[in-house]
């Protein structure tokens, strides 16, 4: 907003009619607006819309509290932050019991390959979500997020946003993008 060029007083127009801000917004400053809550929810943790329930066949997944717009953040993929090569190091101590789910999520940013391994419980809700290939409500994004003991230094970061409207009470899930014959073999509910 340009209120130091602007010939008129800026209260002399607030105080008589309340400003369309939205009607103002340029289709890149909607953009860092979106980015700047997404920056800030990943720093706020804030999981309280989201309730863990208990599927018959998928174990726990994660439903919504409230309804959510699409684009809008949901929750972030919280867990370790790892190269590639730990990953792969971990995951051969990981194959060793059965009973240990698939919690890891490989990605590239930057030209970097990183893992997010959420594979240890924790109070973060992420890691719980459930996949479908089929008709999945949410996705997720990368997104670079300054630490909080260094603003100059940025992390990459999974969130999983609302891939459309969603309301109260559906499950959220999104499409874990595993193709991997293998897998899917191994793993049938890749397909569903
Ligand atoms: C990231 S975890 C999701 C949370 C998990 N349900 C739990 O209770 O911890 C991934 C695991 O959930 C299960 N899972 C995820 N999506 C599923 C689906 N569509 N059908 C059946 N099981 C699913 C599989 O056991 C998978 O290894």
């Amino acid at each position: 907003r340009s209120v130091k060029a602007s010939p008129v007083k800026s209260h002399a127009i607030t105080e008589c009619y309340p400003i369309r801000r939205s009607s103002r917004k340029t289709k890149s400053l909607i953009k860092k607006e979106l980015a700047d809550e997404i920056i800030n929810a990943v720093q706020s943790k804030y999981e309280g819309d989201l309730e863990i329930v208990e599927f018959k066949d998928k174990g726990r997944g994660v439903v919504a509290k409230r309804s959510f717009t699409r684009g809008e953040y949901v929750v972030e993929y919280a867990g370790d932050l790892i190269s590639w090569h730990e990953a792969k190091s971990r995951e051969s101590e990981y194959a060793l019991d059965t009973s240990v789910g698939c919690y890891m999520y490989y990605f590239n940013a930057r030209n970097t390959n990183y893992c997010i391994d959420a594979t240890a419980e924790s109070d973060r809700l992420g890691r719980l979500l459930n996949h479908s290939r089929r008709t999945p409500n949410c996705l997720t994004r990368l997104v670079w997020v300054p630490t909080l003991d260094n603003p100059n230094k940025e992390l990459p970061h999974l969130v999983i946003v609302a891939k459309r409207d969603i309301d109260q009470g559906e499950e959220l899930t999104y499409d874990y993008g595993d193709r991997d014959k293998s897998a899917v073999e191994v793993h049938p509910w890749l397909k569903s």
